[in-house]
């Protein structure tokens, strides 16, 4: 592993700019994926998930705009800002900043491969499978035509489409849901990119289907050592597969960990309601709760720490206060709550907005 990460995102904003008014679906968002990790992204709908994800790729359409922030890749800009913004108040791209025209040749598709939860939004329905794949390959590999061809269909078999040579010639539309994710997943490892976001490409397919091509994700992983920025809302899945994890709540990563951290010492209320309401089989299920209340609009977010109206830690300080992302145990684990001591914000002295006794979470009279 290197010491520069192959991913970096840094402070990102990402903004919609609609008729109700501005929403600040990715507000000071920052990761990285280091070479050969699966690092997830999860949160509820609406966290800011796919916007972060999109941004990465410069995929942000109107009424969109990425207006802050930096993401570099591989040694590439993505997006860069000057410190300054320019005469009209707006954000200044930086001469490093990569083009639409390298974007498409250089980074999308090739370097980064994306795998979406809808499979017809990759895949063309009037070619077949096999044409798609080939024709990929043989645009981003360099290989001839029939060299192209042999490897779709080993490709194709890797990913666990029986009678792959059969199979080349028939069009999207004839394959099960899992099957198309699997092509998606071949499409995405044919350019041989150094890295694959994946927005939750196994939502629409049932449990057993999810869990084979998760397994299968984890063999290619290995095989071939590509790097994975995986979004779900399912800490099911970031269980399964994830090194490491950001969890989103409104437009902020609130918590970042190792895995096994994040399960078992989670450090963010969210988090900890996130896990509270997945079955796992070292809880009972009466002990599952549901997360309360819905996440709000991110036009309007509400003041101090986000989370705050319905976190069942929430003390007055956190109305307040707006906590960023800091370390918080000697391992380095990351959260953005303000009951840790590194934020010094008197949390301790400050009276629970929560009522009951459950839900000040200890005793509030010391
Ligand atoms: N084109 C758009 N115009 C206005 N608002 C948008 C647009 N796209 C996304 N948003 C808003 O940005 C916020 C983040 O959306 P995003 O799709 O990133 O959420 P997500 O975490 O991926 O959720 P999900 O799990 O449902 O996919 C939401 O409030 C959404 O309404
Ligand atoms: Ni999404």
């Amino acid at each position: 592993m290197s010491d520069t990460p192959l991913l970096k995102v840094e402070n990102l904003k990402t903004q919609f700019f609609t008729d109700a008014g501005t929403v600040r679906a990715v507000d000071g968002v920052s990761f990285t994926v280091e070479r050969g990790e699966i690092v997830g992204l999860v949160g509820e709908s609406g966290a800011g998930k796919s916007v972060a994800v999109r941004s990465i790729l410069r995929l942000i359409d109107s009424p969109g705009r990425i207006v802050g922030g930096e993401i570099v890749f591989d040694g590439k800009t993505i997006i860069g800002f000057e410190d300054e913004p320019g005469p009209d108040g707006e954000p200044v791209e930086r001469d490093e900043m990569l083009t639409d025209s390298a974007m498409r040749s250089e980074v999308r598709g090739s370097e980064i491969a994306l795998i979406f939860q809808d499979p017809m939004e990759s895949l063309n329905p009037v070619f077949t499978v096999g044409e798609q794949l080939r024709e990929l390959i043989e645009l981003n590999r360099g290989l001839s035509k029939r060299d192209a061809r042999d490897r779709a269909i080993e490709i194709l078999r890797e990913v666990g489409i029986p009678q792959p040579a059969e199979r080349f010639d028939d069009y999207p539309h004839q394959f099960s849901g899992g099957m198309r994710q699997r092509v998606l997943i071949a499409m995405a490892l044919g350019c041989e990119p150094q890295l694959i976001v994946a927005d939750e490409p196994t939502t629409a397919l049932d449990v057993t289907v999810e869990g084979q091509i998760l397994d299968l994700v984890y063999d290619l992983q290995e095989k071939y050592d590509a790097s994975f920025l995986w979004v779900t809302h399912d800490m099911g899945i970031v269980a399964e597969i994830c090194d490491r994890v950001n969890v989103m709540y409104l437009g902020e990563v609130v918590e970042r960990a190792d895995v096994d951290d994040l399960f078992y010492n989670p450090q963010h209320p969210y988090t900890e309601a996130l896990l509270n309401s997945i079955p796992r089989p070292d809880r009972s299920t009466e002990e599952l709760q549901p997360l309360e209340g819905a996440m709000p609009e991110p036009i309007d977010p509400p003041s101090g720490c986000r989370f705050h109206d319905r976190c069942p830690e929430a003390r007055e300080v956190c109305e307040r206060t707006h906590p960023d992302l800091r370390s918080v145990t000697e391992a380095g684990q990351h959260a953005a709550c303000l009951k840790h001591d590194v934020f010094g914000a008197e949390y301790e002295r400050s009276r629970p907005l929560a009522g009951d006794d459950a839900a000040a979470g200890g005793d509030p009279s010391e």
